[in-house]
């Protein structure tokens, strides 16, 4: 996961009242690859929602709990988590709907948001279903009620000024490191288990001939686009060739009998259907080179 100097990145909070556009715009951003899970519990404390990885850039896109619902029973705990957040982030995103008037929703929104330091940006999102005579009045009105660090008109559905909108991101975004590989879209706490899953079965299989010098690396955990359908890819790691031959099998067979059945629990795991790849590759003394373990999916927070 080499850098450049230079290389932006930071978090990002989308706020908005419902049916603005905010899943319309990630997944545009995002790409095909849409972020999957997104209902299930996550580990981190604020859900994220999308990454972006760019040449020279990546910004992670979270949700702000607590602002969507103003009036939840847990009220002043959940206001005081979206205000923590609004504090932790780089910029908000404020998206409204140029189709709609100013509501009690986007007001109640407002009135957080003036409290708080972070850069806000004004998403006017749908401009495609306005006159543009008509933007730069609804521009005005929003402009009178707070001072936002810079004002997008967008149109997440037709793509107009989307791109805009993420250069304007970036430069609000501090010099930073690279938190996701940049195939990840979305923050994916099953990925440590799919990858013990699939040890697990390597080693049951292998009868337990290779114990301790294997690792698996998840490359990519995708959702096909209009499918229930996961498409991961992984590579099992060994330290040396022998081992490799005994992993992989007469022809192929002990690895593909790995794959079904690992691909069996993951399918449980995820609820839904998964297309599973597998690689055998040989690395020497892969575990004494600590500064490869990250990139094995060792993290600090998981031990
Ligand atoms: N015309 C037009 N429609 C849009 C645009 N962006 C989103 N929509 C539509 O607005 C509706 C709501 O969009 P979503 O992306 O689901 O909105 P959301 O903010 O994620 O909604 P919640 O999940 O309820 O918070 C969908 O029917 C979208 O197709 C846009 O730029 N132009």
């Amino acid at each position: 996961m080499g850098q450049n100097d230079g290389f932006r990145s930071g978090f990002i909070s989308i706020i908005g009242r419902p049916n603005v556009g905010k899943s319309t715009f990630l997944n545009r951003v995002v790409g095909q690859k849409i972020a999957i899970m997104s209902d299930k519990p996550q580990t981190t404390r604020n859900k994220v929602q999308g990454v972006v990885t760019t040449g020279d850039s990546q910004m992670i896109f979270i949700d702000t709990p607590g602002v969507h619902k103003p009036k939840h029973k847990l009220g002043d705990f959940m206001m005081k988590v979206a205000k923590n957040t609004l504090k932790e982030v780089d910029a908000v995103l404020f998206m409204v709907n140029a189709d709609e008037r100013i509501g009690k929703g986007d007001r109640f929104i407002i009135e957080m948001l003036a409290e708080s330091k972070t850069p806000i940006i004004l998403v006017i999102n749908k401009i495609d279903l306005v006159h543009p005579d008509e933007l730069i009045e609804i521009i005005g009105s929003y402009k009178d009620l707070l001072a936002f660090a810079e004002v997008v008109p967008i149109s997440a559905l037709q793509g107009n000024n989307v791109d805009r909108l993420l250069d304007v991101v970036k430069a609000y975004l501090p010099e930073g490191p690279q938190y996701y590989p940049a195939d990840q879209v979305t923050d994916h706490p099953e990925r440590f288990i799919i990858s013990e899953l699939i040890r697990e079965k390597a080693l049951h299989l292998t009868r337990e001939e290779i114990p301790h010098s294997i690792a698996v690396v998840i490359e990519r955990i995708a959702k096909r686009e209009g499918e229930e359908t996961v498409d991961i890819q992984a590579t099992i790691i060994v330290e040396r060739d022998s081992q490799k031959g005994i992993v992989i099998g007469k022809r192929g067979a002990l690895l593909k009998e790995i794959g079904t059945r690992a691909r069996k629990d993951i399918e449980m795991l995820l609820g839904s259907k998964v297309y599973l790849e597998l690689w055998v590759k040989v690395q020497k003394d892969w575990r004494n080179r600590q500064s490869q373990l990250r990139e094995y999916g060792f993290r600090e927070d998981e031990y």
